[in-house]
């Protein structure tokens, strides 16, 4: 791919154009709203002049509900010799972009599983798609070129391709994305007017299940309606998990010993579902052949902290997988969790007591 224009530069498509110019691709940078293409251009993701020629590849990273209309509209200019995009439903679209009178074969939908709960280009991040998965719904009419070059934007951008048909798509994102961010909302929602005492008593699991809720109300509703159905049914699986739930909690209010006995037992097994799912969720840990060990290491809360153990740690030579921190709100310390590979731990266990740091014993993570 020599050149590419990007429709929409917000969070994602900011962050592909990026992830493009940085593997030497021409990148053409649109959008309705001006302050957002400027802010893309100067953070230096592309072009803001229209592209010279027909681009490779056009990526329409607009809401939704916009792509049928966008693709038509580029697709009549001729801008580009194949689309693709990365809303996150693709039935409608793909509906859409029938209803609008779109060409089918130079169309492959896309979506990258990879975001955050910002909006626009100063959010957006070149490695944002690393390692992450990039699903493709080719059509019955994509030609062979239009899917190579979807192909290839995901392998530029460091994505893990799959395809899918658009359906089976929807109803995935509903029960791993669009589902849980409703229920991120719902739980988020409940604080709005609670006690400001009782909020002050959270710790890190809340904002763990919360952050999402933050995202875009006027995307998430476009993405939500547009899957409304597949949403829908999982919520109905939740209700029913949630009306079992009560009434075992309640019983333990009764008198009736074995009644009780009976609703922890489904508590417990509740629980235990929820450990055999949580397991099952993919992330870098469990998506590479690699073994990891996760090197807890207390961090205290001063500039420059942070910097110096990740440098003692590079100088070293080790390769820091991935990090979690946790804040601690009433401690002068953070919790740093390094994700190092196996042979890696002896060098950074030495490494942080050379240097004072104080570490817990290593969790094997796979
Ligand atoms: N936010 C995420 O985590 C995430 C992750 C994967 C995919 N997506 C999908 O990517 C797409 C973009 O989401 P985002 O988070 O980057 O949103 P964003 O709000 O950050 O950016 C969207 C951009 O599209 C522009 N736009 C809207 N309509 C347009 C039109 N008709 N013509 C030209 N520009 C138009 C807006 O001005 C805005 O700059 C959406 O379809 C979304 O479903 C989002
Ligand atoms: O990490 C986040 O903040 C996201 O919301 C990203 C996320 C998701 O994982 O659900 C959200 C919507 C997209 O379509 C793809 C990815």
């Amino acid at each position: 791919m020599r050149s590419a224009l990007i429709v929409g530069t917000g969070l994602i498509g900011t962050s592909i154009a990026l992830a493009l110019s940085r593997s030497g691709v021409t990148v053409y940078l649109d959008d309705r709203d001006t302050t957002a293409v400027r802010t893309a251009e100067a953070l230096g993701a592309g072009y803001l002049e229209p592209p010279p020629a027909r681009v490779d590849l056009a990526v329409l990273a607009v809401p939704p509900a916009h792509v049928g209309a966008v693709l038509a509209d580029c697709q009549r200019k001729g801008l580009a010799r194949a689309y693709t995009d990365a809303a996150s439903v693709k039935a409608r679209p793909h509906d859409e972009i029938r209803a609008a009178g779109g060409d089918p074969g130079s169309y492959v939908g896309g979506h990258p599983l990879a975001g955050a709960e910002r909006s626009g280009p100063l959010a957006a991040r070149a490695d944002l798609f690393e390692g992450r998965p990039w699903v493709l719904t080719p059509s019955p009419q994509t030609d062979r070129a239009t899917l190579n070059q979807g192909l290839e934007l995901i392998s530029l951008c460091g994505g893990v391709p799959i395809l899918m048909d658009t359906d089976a798509h929807d109803r995935a994102v509903a029960l791993t994305s669009h589902a849980p961010h409703l229920v991120a909302s719902m739980m988020a929602a409940r604080l709005e007017e609670a006690n400001s005492e009782y909020i002050r008593v959270s710790g890190q699991g809340l904002r763990d299940v919360t952050r999402i809720a933050g995202g875009d109300p006027a995307l998430w509703s476009d993405i939500l309606t547009a899957n409304a159905d597949a949403v829908a049914d999982v919520l109905e699986a939740y209700a029913a998990d949630l009306e079992q739930m009560i009434s075992v909690l309640r019983a333990q209010r009764g008198d009736d010993e074995p009644a009780r006995e009976k609703a922890s037992a489904e508590l417990e097994e509740m629980l235990r579902r929820g450990n055999r799912g949580h397991a099952r969720v993919p992330d870098k840990r469990t998506s590479l052949p690699i073994e990891f060990i996760a090197v807890p290491v207390a961090v205290p809360d001063q500039p420059g902290a942070l910097a110096r153990l990740f440098s003692a740690v590079s100088a070293a030579g080790v390769n820091i997988e991935d990090v979690h921190i946790e804040h601690s709100l009433d401690k002068p310390r953070g919790l740093v969790e390094l994700l190092v590979d196996v042979a890696s731990v002896t060098i950074v266990r030495r490494l942080l007591d050379e240097n004072g740091w104080a570490w817990q014993e290593e969790v094997p993570l796979v």
